[in-house]
């Protein structure tokens, strides 16, 4: 079968042309949109309450050197061929951005019609889109640290990044770039962040407080090939049959606490140095083999994890950075010519990449709505790897974003429209401001600053009689074994008992537990120590009770959160997938955009050879080629391409692991 890059590529000039008068008669009513805020003036903390919990961004290269002429060929049997074969394929642009805040991207996407070749320009939105140049600097920066992602994590938060796109899109060359410059950044941040802690303490501002000394850093280094899992730390001499190092399976599942931890080398980092002398290593250990797009691709999922514990907050719960380089997204065309085991590996890349999507997408969509979806992290390795990000019992704060790449070629635009297709669903609108929601006393997040500031003293108020109470026991034990005995404990008198805290300073005027809820652990400890009034608390006792404190709001939070979600479940009654995914746009009236794109995917310039062969044939024989003979081909072909998906789905199923139907099945087959 031809590629439907060859097709593109034969009629070049065509498409070229076409797409210079859409591009002028863009131009005449809509300019080009930039950054909201210029790169030179980025440096400012971002606002906290207008970050989101899932981003979604757009990027893509420029084109490489000689790389049209390498990569793309024309088609020898086509009829212009002649033409095209003299000179040397040229590099055409199949991407547009229109917009880079929000981002926008238009695919040009090409077609054959009878009438001859078309190009369409569909229109993509993100939250960001970076264009070809763009470098890794300012993605970093408008990414990483424009939505606050060190901070979270050093904050006992759990931020995700993930690389998503085809093979050959830039995807290891954006995720290597945030490696290293986390590791030239984390450091930093964690000095000022920890000094800052040490001074809400009462410490004295020690100058060389080191980030080591306050915070603990592990890393992983993960890498998913298929099923299997390895440990891309683990040094190892032995090769397989294709030259590829042969490491020790890594299991992946949830212990009996429900965490999912797997077994790996856990390395203890204290500099940018350290950090960046590992993230080498394990890149280079990183699986590699050639496919048809990329000679150097990576064909395996890659999870860099850095966990942190802050050794001055004990109980604060462990903060996660997690950055993925996710296998390329290969179309069947691509993987064609592999063996059995490529196939295999890129079935279940594919599998694990629709997953994450279902993933995310719900995960975007409970962040806008403020409700519950159900999450199906536990369908697959991948997404189990991600639980921290997707698990709604989990109280932790997280922030997942999503970086998806497209090659620039417009012979790769097809594949560009998947891809932008799979990440611009998760580009959610903030929810519509909906009023303050009437007062419920269970639900911390109706609070007014009153009540808030009320429940507040009320826990401080508990925790000032137990340690009297406590005090008081004491006392009356020493007297009991003096053989004297204590007047009972009075009461104390309005306004006579000492909370050792200014409350009024943890809940400041306008603020409610609303906005308490949203601090991370760390930060509501640092704003107690701060509040600190008199001795009636240690600064140890009080860290303890500020924790307690905050864990129990964040307690009511999701207790309200899960009654909301049980009565969304009853009043839905089944809140299905594409329920959550909004309504998808229709393409052919009767068909599904993406299984429309899908098909034309797997059939490749087959496609267009069968509408125009069929078309020839209906001319021919006189018969209605408009209203019966293109829905009658276009039909049996997406017939075709059903009964494919349906015999690999059934395949999947007698292969899939933990399906306890599987074996049975495989044997009857
Ligand atoms: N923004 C960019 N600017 C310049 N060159 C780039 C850019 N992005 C990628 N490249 C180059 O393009 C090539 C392919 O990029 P890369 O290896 O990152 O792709 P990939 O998506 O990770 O592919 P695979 O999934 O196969 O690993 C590399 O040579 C890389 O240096």
């Amino acid at each position: 079968m031809a590629t439907s890059a060859t097709l593109t590529t034969t009629h070049l000039s065509t498409f070229r042309n076409i797409l210079d008068e859409w591009h002028q008669n863009r131009l005449k009513t809509t300019p080009t949109k930039g950054f909201l805020v210029p790169f030179e003036e980025l440096q400012q903390s971002p606002k906290k309450d207008a970050l989101k919990d899932v981003i979604v961004a757009f990027r893509t290269r420029p084109p490489l050197p000689n790389e049209a002429a390498e990569k793309f060929h024309a088609d020898p049997d086509a009829q212009d061929a002649a033409e095209t074969e003299a000179a040397p394929v040229e590099f055409c642009s199949g991407i547009t951005v229109t917009s880079a805040e929000p981002g926008v991207f238009f695919a040009h996407v090409p077609g054959m019609k009878w009438s001859g070749p078309t190009l369409t320009h569909k229109p993509y939105e993100a939250d960001l889109a970076f264009g070809p140049d763009i470098g890794n600097e300012e993605v970093y920066q408008r990414t990483v640290v424009a939505n606050d992602m060190l901070s979270l994590v050093l904050s006992g938060g759990v931020g995700c990044i993930l690389a998503y796109g085809q093979t050959g899109s830039g995807k290891t060359y954006t995720m290597e770039s945030v490696e290293h410059r986390v590791a030239r950044d984390l450091f930093d941040q964690a000095r000022m962040v920890g000094k800052r802690l040490v001074l809400a303490q009462g410490g004295a501002e020690a100058s060389d407080t080191e980030a080591g000394d306050i915070f603990e850093f592990n890393v992983t280094f993960l890498e998913l090939l298929g099923k299997h899992a390895t440990d891309l730390l683990e040094s190892t001499e032995e090769v397989d049959a294709q030259g590829n190092p042969v490491r020790t399976e890594i299991a992946v599942r949830e212990d009996k606490v429900g965490n999912v931890r797997p077994n790996l080398i856990s390395s203890v980092i204290r500099t940018s140095e350290e950090l960046e002398e590992l993230i080498n290593k394990a890149l280079s250990h990183r699986r590699t083999s050639a496919t048809l797009r990329n000679a150097a691709s990576s064909r395996s999922h890659a999870l860099l994890t850095i966990s942190i514990k802050n050794k001055l907050l004990p109980y604060a719960d462990e903060g996660q950075l997690i950055l993925v380089d996710l296998a390329g997204s290969e179309r069947h065309e691509d993987s064609k010519d592999h063996d059995k085991q490529r196939m295999e590996e890129a079935r279940d890349n594919n599998k694990s990449l629709m997953n994450l999507k279902e993933c995310v997408r719900a995960k975007a969509k409970m962040a806008a709505e403020d409700g519950f979806v159900h999450i199906p992290w536990r369908s697959n390795k991948l997404t189990m790897l991600l639980k921290p990000i997707f698990d709604i019992e989990s109280r932790q704060p997280s922030r997942a974003m999503i970086i998806a790449h497209v090659s620039p070629h417009i012979q790769d635009s097809v594949h560009s429209t998947n891809t932008l297709s799979y990440a611009a669903p998760f580009k959610t609108i903030p929810p519509k401001p909906r009023g303050p929601a009437p007062y419920d006393a269970e639900d911390p997040r109706t609070w007014d600053h009153a009540k808030t500031v009320e429940w507040l003293t009320a826990q401080f108020t508990a925790q000032a009689m137990k340690s009297r109470q406590a005090d008081y026991n004491v006392r009356a034990r020493s007297a009991q074994l003096a053989g004297k005995k204590l007047k009972p404990l009075e009461p104390p008198a309005p306004g006579q008992l000492d909370l050792g805290v200014d409350v009024a300073k943890i809940c400041p005027e306008g603020e409610r537990a609303k906005n308490l809820g949203m601090l991370y652990t760390p930060q509501f400890v640092q704003r107690c120590l701060e509040a600190r009034v008199g001795e009636a608390m240690t600064v140890d006792k009080l860290k303890m009770v500020a924790v307690e404190i905050i864990g129990k709001l964040f307690y009511l939070i999701l207790t309200a959160k899960t009654k909301k979600r049980n009565e969304i479940m009853k009043s839905r009654k089944k809140l299905v997938v594409d329920d959550a995914y909004g309504d998808a746009p229709r393409r052919e009236e009767e068909y599904d955009e993406d299984e429309f794109l899908e098909a034309q995917i797997f059939w490749g310039t087959d496609w267009q050879k069968t509408v125009i062969a069929a078309y020839e044939q209906w001319k021919a024989e006189g018969r209605d080629w408009t209203n019966v003979g293109y829905p009658q081909t276009v039909e049996s072909m997406m017939m075709k391409f059903r009964e494919h998906k349906a015999a690999e789905a059934a395949k999947e199923e007698v292969y899939d692991e933990g399906n306890p139907e599987g074996k049975e099945k495989e044997e009857a087959v």
